[in-house]
């Protein structure tokens, strides 16, 4: 059985897309940067993490793991952690490109794989009025980077160049391709 080990509604919905039966596990693990770890080495740790945890509920299963950060430089900005968190993260993203980075590990069966997603987004220039009306809908809570590609935020994209899923979460092109490897996917 294919289990996906996220909390996350978009990953949820997102790998249904793909059409394979999964479990869904809670779980719980911190997502803290270590010192001088880069920002692509932390999100696939996490996103290790998340499918380690999984695998200690379901040992016998193919358990999925995901994490997504928006990176600006060498600053990683997670889910806001209030509304003035999120005003700052907006502020910063404001008429520049960022990253955001999506990491998957599959653990099962003695084995273990990762795919790793990078996509470059291009925000318009925002002005203040413009954020403050974004934090009041609510959308930037609860999503890396304060914003979601998938609602409002979209109307703040001006490019996009990679993965629209792994910019939403799960990079479903890799996914698929990783569920191949351990035999759950039919082939393309
Ligand atoms: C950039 C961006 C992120 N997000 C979301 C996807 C993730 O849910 C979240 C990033 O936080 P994560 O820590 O990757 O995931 P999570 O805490 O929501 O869920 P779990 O750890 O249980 O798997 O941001 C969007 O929904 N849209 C976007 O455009």
């Amino acid at each position: 059985m294919l289990c996906l080990a996220s909390k996350s509604p978009r990953r949820h919905q997102l790998l249904q897309q793909l059409g394979a039966a999964f479990d869904v596990l809670d779980v719980d693990v911190p997502e803290r940067r270590a010192i001088g770890e880069t920002p692509l080495a932390y999100v696939s740790r996490v996103a290790r993490d998340k499918a380690v945890a999984g695998a200690r509920v379901r040992p016998h299963d193919v358990v999925l793991g995901a994490d997504t950060e928006v990176v600006l430089g060498d600053d990683v900005f997670g889910k806001p952690r209030d509304a003035a968190d999120a005003a700052a993260m907006l502020r910063r993203l404001s008429g520049r490109t960022h990253a955001v980075i999506s990491a998957v590990w599959a653990l099962g069966a003695g084995r273990e794989e990762c795919a790793v997603c990078v996509s470059q987004v291009r925000f318009a220039a925002l002005d203040e009025n413009d954020i403050a009306v974004y934090v009041a809908t609510g959308e930037p809570f609860g999503k890396a980077g304060a914003y979601a590609i998938q609602g409002r935020g979209a109307a703040l994209i001006e490019h996009l160049e990679g993965s629209y899923s792994g910019v939403m979460g799960l990079p479903l092109f890799e996914t698929a391709r990783l569920l191949r490897g351990f035999g759950i996917m039919p082939p393309a």
